[in-house]
């Protein structure tokens, strides 16, 4: 068997909004907000774990750990034995914020495991996608963490699937992150198991609706975020977001939660109209929030060979 000791790699992963309105569970789009990870293989047994930045002193820093999780399904798919490892997580993406941090954690570790076993099992992209949303229960934030750009992911029989798509490189992302958190377990937990038909009439035309406004026309995009099959039921979560959005919309901008919440995703038609959104943020919302102005990662997550410093 080959040893991996001395093996480390380097892993990008970019934030993600997932629903983007009316696309729950399906719709999710890369942001230029990244959290990184170096991976290296040393002699000995299990992990040590260094996080800075967000999560630094309060996640899981043992094999309970959901990077370490994700590498060890990646290891024990493919039958490898896992190494001692050392885990050096720089983190930017807020957690519980609606920015597919889980997603990144699991991709990253996912991708780690795909660098460190380069050259004896090739992961191939489908293989990705499948091992992650194992992890992550549904695939519309790792198919853009994994890919980049917007991405349509569905399910089917044999695991998930994801299509890659450009943006209108007009399309002008703000994301306003409030200083609270909603576990995407909470926020699911307040669906409702049937929807009116009439209501998922609404989200199916401005889901299609969405691709096209996305990809070739931003000016249709207030109309095309509308959504009625999560949203409202999740607002009691988050009432600042709720208000937030509300005031946006009023304004012509087209607001959505991102992902589960409490962030605000703005998908502004124009570099103006985002400053315009922004502005009305710092001036009227009751809450503070952080803006970001970030634009549309189209690489996704990148692995590459670490060059570990010899000291003499
Ligand atoms: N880099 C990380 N390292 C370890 N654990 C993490 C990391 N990022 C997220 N997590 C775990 O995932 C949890 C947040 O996941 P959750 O799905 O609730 O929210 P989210 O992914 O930030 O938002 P959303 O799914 O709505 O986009 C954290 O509380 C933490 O337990
Ligand atoms: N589609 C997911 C995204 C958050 O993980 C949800 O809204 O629950």
């Amino acid at each position: 068997m080959t040893s991996l000791v001395g093996r480390s790699v380097v892993v990008r992963v970019p934030a993600t909004s997932a629903n983007l309105g009316p696309g729950f569970d399906t719709l999710g789009l890369a942001l230029s907000h990244y959290d990184e990870l170096i991976v290296t293989a040393v002699e000995g047994t299990g992990v040590t774990i260094v996080v800075t930045g967000v999560g630094a002193g309060i996640v899981a820093t043992d094999e309970s750990n959901l990077v370490i999780q994700a590498i060890q399904h990646c290891f024990t798919h493919f039958a490898q034995h896992l190494p001692a490892l050392h885990v050096q997580a720089n983190n930017i993406i807020p957690h519980g914020g609606g920015l597919g941090s889980s997603a990144a954690a699991i991709v990253s570790g996912v991708m780690a495991a795909k660098g460190l076993l380069a050259g004896i099992v090739e992961m191939d992209a489908a293989t990705l996608l499948i091992l992650a949303t194992e992890l992550e229960g549904h695939p519309d934030n790792v198919a853009p963490a994994l890919l980049g750009g917007l991405t349509i992911a569905w399910s089917t029989e044999t695991g998930p699937q994801a299509k890659k798509l450009i943006v209108h490189r007009g399309v002008s992302p703000l994301v306003c992150v409030p200083d609270s958190q909603v576990s995407t377990a909470h926020a699911r937990s307040l669906q409702p198991e049937t929807v009116p038909y009439a209501d998922a009439v609404y989200n199916i035309s401005r889901a299609a609706l969405l691709i096209a406004a996305l990809a070739q026309s931003p000016e249709l995009l207030l109309e095309a975020t509308g959504d009625r099959l999560h949203q409202d039921y999740r607002a009691a979560a988050m009432p600042q977001t709720t208000e937030l959005i509300r005031m946006l919309r009023s304004h012509g901008h087209a607001a959505v939660v991102s992902g589960a919440g409490p962030s605000v995703l703005v998908l502004a038609d124009d570099p103006a109209r985002r400053l315009e959104a922004m502005a009305l943020v710092k001036e009227h919302a009751a809450a503070s929030w952080e803006c970001l102005l970030l634009a549309v990662d189209f690489k996704g997550a990148t692995v590459n060979e670490h060059q570990v410093e010899v000291t003499a």
